[in-house]
């Protein structure tokens, strides 16, 4: 698993500069499952993972809302039957940020992927 997940996401404030490229390149090679959106011209991380059925889809949505709460950071989670895709970005800076690949990283870990 990548030092990532024991990482702890610094404060953040709408003055933070977003990632670097050299940052998304080195940090999104620890999170390869996670690609790079780009929506209202603010990049994300996004992965969707495959669960059972609904109950462990909600279950997993369950998880990563708890993570979210500890840390005061939370993502787009959109939950389905079977699956639940997860959207990390920083709102206060309308993009990536390094607080971004760890929670990446940290859903990952509670998935057990
Ligand atoms: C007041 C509160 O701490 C802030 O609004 C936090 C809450 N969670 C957050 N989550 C994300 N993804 N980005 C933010 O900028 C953010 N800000």
């Amino acid at each position: 698993m990548s030092d990532l997940t024991k990482q702890t996401c610094e404060a953040c404030s709408k003055d933070s500069p977003l990632a670097t490229e050299q940052e998304k390149k080195e940090l999104g090679a620890e999170v390869p499952d996670w690609t790079t959106v780009t929506r209202n011209g603010e990049e994300q991380l996004e992965r969707t993972f495959k669960l059972k059925n609904f109950a462990e889809a909600l279950a997993f949505t369950n998880k990563v809302g708890e993570l979210a709460e500890e840390v005061d950071h939370h993502p787009m989670i959109t939950t389905e039957y079977g699956k639940v895709t997860v959207t990390w970005w920083t709102h206060k800076i309308g993009g990536l940020h390094r607080n971004d690949f760890i929670m990446a990283a940290r859903t990952d870990e509670l998935a057990g992927a």
